[in-house]
């Protein structure tokens, strides 16, 4: 893998990265980054948690003149969040440069945004809807724009977002590059593409399965009414230092998070009808580790990179292959190991080997937790926080108690109680979540069933004929009421090293390098 050294990058811009903790570019960098470099239109394709962002950011922000004025590039993103995410990340790049970047999407006070306009960003990374909405009240300009992103481009259109983006982009000037990037690419987004792009160079690094290599991938087949159980004892047995659990609908995800507080563990949801303010504190308290537990539909699904995410655990089986993908995606990011987890009940089980086939992944099966693994996890957990607190040397003005306590009692015993004491029985509290109707058996192309050709090119056909059935249901229907407060709980497990370090200890470098190579696939 290069260095960022042998880009030609700006200085400045090169400090920012090195700042950032980069050290090599990932494939999808290596090859994108160049022909972005020369301005040229194109359509990237790479794993989740391969660094797409950076691979448009760094070259947009190394083209763009500080001195600028005006709006000269425009990034569309799906959801919230993503918008947000990806404006900070592009904030970090330019940051040495002084490059002015906005985030703009909908849900947020649109006189704040009028007034963080005035500020003369250059680029601005927004949702569709509320671009769209300050270019008719021409508080935002497009005719000087030179440089358009889509990113996550095939969600956008699912979304229902196909012709607030056309509109937007007719009134960018052609004279412009744009670049589209995704981590699958079906038949939509290439129409798309051959409306809008011109020329486009095709950068895409996918390997044999399309789904991040370092994600253990299981699956556990119960009953919808086992589902709950198995998702505690999951949890309780695999210590997640995060987790995103993923359900179906917006119901689904509060009372699976009412349901999760209840037990003490410290979760919240995550879904489209909440307000702004709702959805940002959620997710600041999950990224600072405040709560493990995210539970979310699928408006989480896509692009999201929160650092210490160990588990995804899929509670409804996904619409989709693509969706699988994407869920999956949140862990095993940047050359980090991740574990998936999908329940699957009998009677959708075609439906996980289609995901299976599509992504050409082997899903294994694994067994329903038993309670005795759980609490053995969870007893596990407690050692590890007694030992931590050994190690701080942090028990000094115990240790007389100790003494006192060693001194009138057996110490297995006396150790065994404490440790009784702090795993804490768990709270039995009677939880029944509302059923969900198990997912349709997909009505699959003839080519795919009989002859077991794989789609032509990845999730070509596939997302097609997914589309033509009608598509997401997810954050369809109403919601139910908020879940109240989360009641405490599990407060351990705070070993989360913010930043990105991740370089030094699990070698992203090497790992990219290693799983790469050969598989840099050219369309
Ligand atoms: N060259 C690099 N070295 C180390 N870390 C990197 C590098 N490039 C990106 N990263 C980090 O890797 C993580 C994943 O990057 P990013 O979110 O851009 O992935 P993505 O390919 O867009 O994934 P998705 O398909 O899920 O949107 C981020 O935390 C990012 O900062
Ligand atoms: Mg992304």
């Amino acid at each position: 893998m290069k260095t960022f050294n042998e880009f030609g990058l700006e200085p400045k811009v090169l400090r920012a990265i090195t700042e950032m903790g980069f050290e090599e570019s990932t494939p999808i960098q290596e090859k994108a980054m160049p022909i972005a470099m020369e301005n040229r239109d194109l359509i990237g394709q790479a794993q989740t948690g391969t660094g797409k962002t950076a691979a448009f950011g760094i070259p947009l922000v190394n083209k763009i003149d500080v001195k600028e004025e005006k709006i000269v590039a425009l990034i569309m993103c799906p959801t919230r969040e993503l918008a947000i995410q990806v404006a900070e990340e592009i904030e970090k790049l330019g940051r040495f440069k002084g490059i002015r970047s906005l985030p703009i999407y909908g849900g947020q006070d649109i006189v704040k945004q009028i007034r963080a306009l005035k500020k003369r960003p250059q680029i601005i990374i927004g949702t569709p809807g509320r671009l769209l909405d300050h270019i008719n009240r021409k508080t935002i300009k497009l005719d000087d724009v030179q440089t358009v992103i889509l990113d996550e481009a095939d969600e956008m259109l699912d979304m229902g977002f196909m012709e607030d983006i056309q509109s937007i982009l007719k009134l960018v000037p052609d004279e412009r590059q744009t670049m589209l990037f995704s981590a699958t690419m079906p038949v939509n987004i290439q129409r798309l593409a051959q409306q809008f792009l011109r020329n486009p160079e095709h950068v895409s690094v996918i390997p044999k399965q399309i789904s991040a290599p370092l994600i253990d991938q299981s699956y556990i087949e119960l009953h919808e009414r086992q589902k709950f159980e198995a998702l505690c004892r999951l949890i309780d047995m695999e210590a997640p230092e995060l987790a995103i659990i993923f359900g179906r609908t917006k119901r689904r995800v509060d009372e699976l998070a009412e349901a999760l507080q209840k037990r003490g563990y410290t979760a919240e949801g995550l879904h489209g009808d909440l307000s702004q303010n709702q959805r940002d504190n959620v997710m600041r308290k999950f990224r600072d580790g405040s709560i493990d537990v995210l539970v979310a539909t699928d408006v989480a699904a896509r692009g999201l990179d929160v650092s210490g995410v160990t588990h995804v655990i899929n509670f409804d089986l996904p619409q989709d292959p693509e969706s699988y993908v994407h869920r999956i995606g949140r862990t095993g990011r940047a050359g980090k190991e991740g574990a998936a987890y999908t329940f699957v009940t009998p009677r959708e089980i075609d439906h996980l080997y289609f995901i299976e086939k599509i992504t050409r992944h082997k899903i294994t099966r694994k067994p329903m937790p038993s309670l005795a693994e759980a609490i053995e996890g969870k007893q596990k957990m407690t050692a590890e926080r007694i030992l931590e607190v050994l190690q701080k040397d942090e028990h000094n003005e115990y240790k007389g108690l100790a003494i006192q306590l060693l001194e009138q009692h057996d110490s297995v015993h006396l150790l065994a109680s404490a440790l009784k004491l702090l795993t804490g029985d768990k709270k039995e509290v009677e939880i029944e979540l509302t059923p969900e109707e198990p997912l349709r058996a997909k009505k699959r192309r003839p080519d795919v069933r009989s002859s077991g050709r794989r789609p032509s090119g990845p999730y070509g056909t596939a997302g097609g004929a997914r589309r033509s059935e009608g598509g997401r249901s997810y954050d369809r229907d109403r919601s139910g009421s908020r879940p109240p407060r989360r009641d405490g709980g599990r407060d351990y497990n705070r070993g989360r090293e913010g930043g990105r370090d991740y370089n030094r200890d699990r070698g992203f470098n090497r790992s990219t390098s290693s799983r790469s190579n050969e598989e840099l696939v050219k369309n």
